[in-house]
């Protein structure tokens, strides 16, 4: 490995010799099995088990209990041919009183057990890992299980939540239990929830001594969401949670200010580790949201200095995202120890309470003409348009700007505040159709969305699920419609096989479509506008010109600044030996 680079990265090239021992503890085993192995009182109760077996089958009796029931004794017609002694007696009621109570809690695991399965089935909750701990069946056993504190669970009444959702049933009691988990379920389905709430319930209370947990998230719009989500469930309790903003970062000194949990993006984090702002080494919980993307190549230095700076070995990490490629899971394993999976449904699939479309616009023309006849026609507000880069966003929302539609956009060229208000905005109700690059397409959580338009096609399948994921949240439903064009046409085949998983019709030839290699599929694109070309040509044509006027303006204005009039003679008053 090289000098420098971390242990994290050495999972990139997964060494499965090396992890001999970590992979087997993944390898697939039925579960019940495993949970009678890792039980130690039942390594013992094992052997008298199957020793039980073997008498119904042979009626021959161990030599072992032949001897002490001779020892004991033998009633002959009312007598005794051996005289028993009532330190016999009692030590025989000894040996058997484990036995029973062995054999008593044997069965009750067993029924437990069996309770587990068949919640998890009814749940779709598919699990891995040794000694799973029992999937939740209702809220009220985070106290009868985990003595949950009651401002918790008056806030999930409060919220409104009287269940817990299939990934909080089993990923809250896993990390309750001290262990390691990655997750993978559905978008919309809770997945904030089950990783906040064990970590409120560990934390316990405030405290001054230092980071106690970490939550990284991709963006800063879903950093923002998540910091809310986590103060709102913690009301009652006065926890610090804080979320790192840019100026927290450069200039906040972490270790005198009380933080219990911090909520940041990993490029913020960084900065705040790289100037010595944050200590992490007190941490005992970080949480990766939407793992895989933190996974990805851009941001994974900045998670593998934030996964270092952690470097509590009691710590307790956790994975969670709709989508978890097996890259992920394996990379993901070289660093955690005896790690829970926990796959809700089928892993890598789109929530199934939403209607996926596909609609062939042919050309960019087609698609700004089909939209505004959806428009036209079933506009049903709020609705939310996915482009593949801030120039489309800007395009399209000049196009939109004057169809009497209330819109607005969000892209990395606005400003914090001004991404903020358009999030807000939409939330508010105060704008119906919101244009977006995939800067929100991952964990934002926009309550009543009931459309998604994919206005150009997804760069990927994950993109895809994230994408129309904003709809069809928490139990409703929604729409996903998808424009393509020709240059489309050889990547469909992705998202036809993700449609069909989740139920949705497609045409047979898009799924017979030829296998294609991944990479990402930005193809270039005409511009958004409606203008004939050599219109759209001219007004090109004159913005540069335009553009290139106020360049030039500056730089002139910037130059006479510069200079003065001595005498007869224009004279620059900069220092030309310092140039
Ligand atoms: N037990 C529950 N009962 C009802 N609603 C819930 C419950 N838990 C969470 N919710 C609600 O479900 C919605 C989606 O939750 P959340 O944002 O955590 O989903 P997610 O799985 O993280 O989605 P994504 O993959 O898009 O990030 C939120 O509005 C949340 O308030």
């Amino acid at each position: 490995m090289e000098e420098g680079t971390s242990f994290l990265f050495a999972g990139v090239n997964f060494n499965r010799k090396k992890f001999a021992v970590d992979f087997s503890r993944f390898q697939k085993k039925k579960e019940s099995e495993k949970a009678i192995e890792d039980l130690s009182f039942l390594e013992i109760a094992k052997p008298e088990a199957e020793q039980e077996e073997e008498e119904e089958e042979e009626p021959v009796v161990p030599v072992k209990k032949r001897k002490r029931k001779a020892e004991v004794s033998e009633p002959v017609e009312g007598i005794s041919v051996f005289k028993t002694s009532k330190s016999a007696k009692a030590a025989k009621k000894e040996i058997e009183k484990p036995l029973i109570e062995r054999s008593e809690q044997k069965k009750k695991l067993n029924k437990q057990l069996e309770r587990d399965s068949l919640l998890r089935k009814d749940n779709n909750i598919h699990v891995s890992g040794n000694n799973i701990p029992s999937p939740l069946e209702n809220f009220s056993e985070l106290s009868s299980r985990y003595g949950c504190e009651s401002y918790l669970l008056c806030n999930l009444a409060e919220l409104g939540f009287k269940e817990p959702t299939p990934i909080q049933r089993q990923a809250i009691p896993v990390l309750l239990s001290g262990r390691e988990c990655f997750a993978c379920a559905p978008t919309g389905s809770g997945k904030t929830l089950a990783f906040v709430c064990p970590m409120l319930m560990k934390l316990k209370h405030a405290s001054k001594d230092g980071i106690r947990a970490v939550i990284l998230c991709p963006t800063r719009e879903l950093a923002d969401q998540t910091t809310r989500e986590c103060k709102k469930m913690a009301k009652g309790n006065k926890f610090y949670i804080k979320l790192m903003t840019k100026e927290l970062a450069r200039n906040s000194d972490f270790s005198k200010r009380p933080c219990d949990i911090l909520i940041s993006t990993p490029l913020r984090l960084q900065l705040a580790i790289r100037k010595k702002k944050v200590d992490l080494s007190r941490v005992e919980y970080l949480v990766l949201d939407e793992s895989d993307k933190l996974f990805e190549l851009g941001l994974l230095k900045q998670i593998d200095s934030v996964v270092k700076a952690c470097s509590n070995p009691s710590i307790i990490r956790s994975l969670f995202s709709a989508t978890l490629p097996d890259f992920v899971e394996e990379l993901a394993r070289t660093i955690m120890h005896d790690a829970v999976r926990v796959i809700i449904g089928r892993k890598n699939t789109a929530s199934k309470t939403i209607k996926q479309k596909l609609v062939f616009a042919g050309s960019e023309e087609g698609k700004l003409l089909a939209l505004r006849q959806s428009f036209a026609e079933s506009l049903n507000p709020p609705v939310l348009i996915f482009v593949q880069s801030k120039e489309r966003a800007k395009e399209l929302y000049g196009e939109l700007l004057f169809e009497n539609i209330r819109v607005s956009a969000i892209h990395s060229d606005l400003s914090q505040t001004q991404r903020e208000n358009a999030v807000d905005d939409f939330r508010a109700g105060k704008t119906w159709v919101l244009i977006a690059t995939d800067v929100i397409a991952r964990g934002m959580d926009f309550k009543g969305v009931n459309c998604v338009i994919n206005y150009d096609f997804p760069d990927s399948a994950a993109a895809y699920i994230h994408r129309i994921g904003r709809c069809g949240r928490a139990g409703r439903s929604g729409e996903a419609i998808t424009y393509y064009t020709e240059a489309d046409i050889p990547y469909l085949r992705n998202i036809a096989n993700v449609m069909s998983a989740s139920g949705c019709e497609v045409p047979s030839w898009a799924m017979a479509l030829r296998k294609q290699k991944w990479k990402k599929h930005r193809p270039g694109r005409e511009s958004i506008s409606t203008q004939p070309k050599d219109e759209q040509e001219s007004t090109n044509k004159k913005k540069k010109r335009d553009e290139q006027e106020s360049t030039n303006k500056k730089k002139r204005r910037k130059m006479s600044k510069n200079r003065a009039i001595v005498g007869d003679r224009e004279v620059s008053l900069v220092d030309s030996s310092k140039t």
